[in-house]
Parts: C-alpha cells; structure tokens; sequence
C-alpha cells in the first residue's frame, strides 16, 4: 500500500469521474497513478468550485480542519495536489467505494435490520465524541454527508461547515447562513445561529431519523416538516415557522418499525433546551442498551 503522503503531483491525478458537490467544492473520483500502469490507488479529490474562489480562506480552513482529524469514523484526509503554479490547490481524501449512506440505504435497505442502524449510529457517535474532544462543531451532520466505508463501517465526511468553539464560550455564532439544512438545525442555531456540540446532538438526532426511516425521500426530515408547517412557505419564513413549531414541542413523527427505546433517543436529542439534551458519550450508551435489548 501506498505510504500515507501529503503531496500528490497533478501529473499523476487522472480523472476518472465526478462523485458530487459539497458545500462550495465538488468532488472527483481518481486514480493516483505515478507509475502510469493504473496500479495506483483511487481517492476522492475536492475543488473549489471556480467561480467561487472567494471561499479559498475557508477552503484552507476545511483543509487544515481534515488533516488534523484521525479517526476510524472520519473520512481520511490524504493530501494536497497543488495545481499549476500553485495558484490553486485539492484536497485529496480516500475514496469509500460503497458511497454516501443515502444511496446505500436505498440499495441495502431490505437487508439492514436494528442492530445494523444502531452499529451505524453508534460509529457516528463515536465520530462526533472524537470531533467534540477538540472543539471542533460539524455544523452540517446529516446522512448525506455519512459514507460508507463497507457493510459495517460508517465515517463522518464534508468539513465545509465545521468550526472551532471558542475557548471561552460554548458555542460557535454564525453571521449569516449559507444555503442552510435548516432541518437539521436546532432551535437556537435557526433562531440564534449559536452551534455547539449540543446542536450537533439535536443534529445527531435527525441523523437516527434518518437512519431508521432508510434515508426514503418520502419520509425525509425536509418533506415531514413542510408537511407540517406548509410547503407554501418559502425563505427566512420557513426558519421561523420551524422554530414556532418546535417551540410547540411539535417533532419529527416515529418512523415506522422503529423501536421505542430508539425514539425516546431521538427525543432527547430533541430536548428545546440545549442543555437537557444527551451529550454524545452519554448517548454511546444509549445506543448500546439497545443493542443489548436486540441481542435478547
Ligand atoms: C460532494 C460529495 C462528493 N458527494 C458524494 N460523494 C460520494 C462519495 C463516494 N465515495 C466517496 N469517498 C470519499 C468522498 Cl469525500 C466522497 C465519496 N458519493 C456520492 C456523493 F454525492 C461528498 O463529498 N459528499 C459528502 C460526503 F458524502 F462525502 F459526506
């Protein structure tokens, strides 16, 4: 195998196909190849989008956020390839053949039982424990950006949002929001644009949403709410009417077959004060209760 290397030379990156778009990047698949006789090892490579060169601090930002990340449950970053005179640069991560949860859910879905979904949650979990050991707040966690490294392996991907909590504060505050999964957001991150590790919890909670609803279209998080508070509800309007309804304790609806145990997760995680909700250690044994009771 490969040595793990930080610079990749552009010369020896062949395209093979796009994967998808990001937040301001897209992401290719390819196959480093110096030896030209395609025994190189495919990666995922991530660009800017060109117009949008503006977001290159941020993109230094995400990059130095994944090389600091080594974890089991995080995408792994690989490198750099700086392009022609350096003028602009990709991110190199591995590339996971089984792609995004979304589509292996989809794909998979009559062959995943609870056990399975709580072994994913519980990877993701673990993901967000080792991300919340050093400050880092994810911002953006939701199945579609949870890949699947293999039948029992999930990893955290796409750090364009994530940020440093401040050391003296508790929470991250955001200027303004970008094309914003506001569905996914907890009530203080819609109505304050604070984010913390406990609104990456709230967040963690849609994830088990989606996780035990197979990630179907047609009971994802974003059509259960505007089923809810209308679908004629366009722009900073919708924040606010989400953030009515939850205030009314209104929640995502049960997913069918879903254990109860696993609902009342979800619900803690839904708790309108932040501090009421479970932190992701707390939830790790959460999950593994109701392992056990699967095992039973
Ligand atoms: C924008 C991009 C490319 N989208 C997709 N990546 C991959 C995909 C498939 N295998 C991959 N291996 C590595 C990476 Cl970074 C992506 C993929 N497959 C399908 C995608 F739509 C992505 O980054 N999505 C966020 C992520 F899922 F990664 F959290």
């Amino acid at each position: 195998r490969q040595q793990e290397q930080e610079v990749f030379e552009e010369r020896h990156l062949r395209f093979i196909s796009h994967l998808g778009k990001g937040n301001f990047g897209s992401v290719d698949l390819c196959r480093y190849d110096p030896l030209g006789d395609n025994t190189g090892e495919l990666v995922a490579v991530k660009q800017l989008q060109p117009n949008k060169q503006a977001n290159m601090a941020d993109f230094q930002k995400e990059i130095q956020t994944i090389s600091s990340l080594h974890c089991d449950y995080i995408v792994k970053y690989r490198g750099i390839c700086y392009s022609a005179g350096r003028l602009s640069m990709r991110l190199v991560m591995e590339y996971l053949p089984y792609g995004s949860l979304i589509g292996y859910m989809e794909k998979c879905k009559h062959t995943l039982n609870t056990r399975r979904l709580l072994l994913f949650a519980s990877q993701i979990c673990k993901g967000m424990e080792y991300l919340q050991s050093l400050r880092y707040v994810h911002r953006d966690l939701a199945a579609r950006n949870i890949l699947v490294a293999g039948d029992t392996l999930v990893k955290i991907a796409d750090f364009g949002l994530t940020k440093i909590v401040p050391f003296d504060k508790e929470y991250y505050r955001v200027t303004q929001f970008g094309e914003s999964p506001i569905f996914w957001y907890a009530p203080e991150s819609i109505s304050e644009y604070k984010f913390s590790h406990k609104s990456d919890v709230w967040s963690f909670g849609v994830v088990l949403h989606e996780l035990f609803s197979f990630c179907e279209l047609s009971r994802n998080p974003k059509r259960l709410t505007l089923q809810r508070i209308g679908s004629d509800i366009q722009g900073p309007m919708m924040g606010a009417h989400l953030h009515n309804v939850l205030k009314d304790n209104w929640r995502l609806p049960v997913p069918a077959m879903c254990p109860p145990k696993v609902y009342s997760m979800m619900m803690q995680c839904w708790a309108y004060t932040s501090e009421d909700r479970p932190t992701f250690f707390h939830l790790q044994d959460l999950i593994e209760s109701s392992l056990q009771d699967e095992r039973e």
